[in-house]
């Protein structure tokens, strides 16, 4: 498969640097094969010169083995270690934006089986009491994640799941969000339903928010704000993501992890959501979004980058992956130029800022 991926710097200096680290990474697996291996590199002329000139230096290998480049000074490699250090701490800062286009809803499904798999193992592998907390959507994931989680390779045992946001109704209506999992993805899995922290329906709004926030302090430290491993996040045809609607007061609300709404614009009004604290604290945000219903809106944020809710969930130090398919993406592509990247240049390195775990066709970076 060919991997296509589109990523915005905001200087050279940025750009330059991520090209260093993507090559390193991609020399030495070339390289650990050992034996006579070496990095064979083709070289453009006109303006990369110089770009390349300046910063291949910064590339950290066994130069002895990287055909076609002069070998660098030891001074030169602790530079070129010194300056990458340096900006891994300025990038963990940094939000990366990842959108990933899938010819179908298998594939999509496929790919983020397979990213769970490696965050959660990732996880996991602390071992002690460690368990993996995911974060749960509503509306039309429902369907897509119950499929596709079942491919999940994982010790089910110690995944937790919350939910992102809630409707305020009872365990039997079709518009609850843990219902609908319930049917469609429990009996598909080895899990139970303890493993889901739900919310009280019978509580008023605002108790039920602030039942849920005592719910989740179990797995979190009170004092500090919540860092899901990962949040399967849906967008609505206005922008909004979770319960977060677009010129919602809640949009602006920081003093608590999950906020009740009462006058949810979407039907049932009564709700409980994440707040963007939360959601910008986590370590992978994954939006799903597929068919040609939410073309329109993820050409507004993705393309347009209009400051709607759901443009707004950008992880502090933590990724951001777009996984559409071609249906939802056929406004993000037309005008695009793409470069095309060998596929193994992008492993899921799931404490990284910088998530790249996509294999798939269409990836547009946009590093702030
Ligand atoms: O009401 C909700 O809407 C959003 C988007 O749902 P979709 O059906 O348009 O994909 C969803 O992410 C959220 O969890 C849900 O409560």
């Amino acid at each position: 498969m060919t991997s296509k991926v589109i990523s915005v710097y905001e200087n050279k200096q940025k750009l330059g640097a991520e090209l260093a680290k993507n090559l390193s990474e991609l020399a030495n697996d070339v390289l650990a094969e050992g034996g006579n291996a070496v990095f064979k590199i083709g070289l453009s002329g006109g303006s990369v010169v110089s770009l390349l000139s300046e910063y291949l230096a910064k590339v950290e290998t066994d130069w002895a083995g990287f055909r076609q480049m002069p070998p660098l000074s030891q001074e030169k490699k602790l530079f070129a270690v010194a300056v990458r250090q340096t900006f891994k701490i300025t990038y963990l800062k940094m939000t990366s934006k990842v959108i990933s286009v899938y010819e179908n809803t298998k594939k999509l499904g496929a790919e983020l089986a397979k990213n769970l798999s490696e965050l959660a193992n990732d996880v996991l592998a602390e071992g002690g009491n460690a368990v993996f907390k995911i974060g749960l959507s509503g509306g039309s994931v429902v369907s897509l994640l119950s499929e596709y989680l079942a491919k999940v390779e994982t010790d089910w045992s110690k995944w937790r799941f919350f939910f992102c946001d809630e409707r305020l109704v009872e365990f039997n209506d079709p518009e609850s969000t843990f219902a609908q999992y319930r049917d469609k993805f429990i009996n598909n899995l080895p899990i139970s339903e303890d493993q889901f922290i739900k919310i009280n329906p019978q509580l008023s709004v605002d108790e039920a928010a602030k039942d849920y926030i005592q719910k989740m302090s179990v797995y979190f430290a009170p004092y500090d704000l919540p860092r899901f491993d990962a949040l399967i996040l849906g967008v609505g045809p206005d922008g909004h993501t979770c319960s977060l609607f677009p010129g919602h007061k809640l949009c602006e609300e920081t003093s608590v992890w999950v906020a009740p709404i009462s006058d949810s614009p979407k039907p049932p009004p009564n709700r409980i959501t994440f707040t963007f604290p939360i959601l910008n604290n986590a370590r992978y945000c994954a939006f799903i979004a597929t068919g040609s219903s939410k073309a329109d809106i993820l050409k507004r944020i993705l393309k347009d980058g209009e400051q709607l809710p759901a443009n707004c969930v950008q992880p502090v130090n933590g990724s951001v992956q777009w996984l559409l398919d071609e249906a939802a993406a056929k406004l993000l592509q037309e005008e695009t130029s793409l470069t095309v990247l060998p596929l193994r240049l992008f492993r899921l390195k799931p404490r990284a800022a910088n998530f790249n775990g996509q294999n798939e066709i269409t990836n547009i970076t946009y590093a702030n």
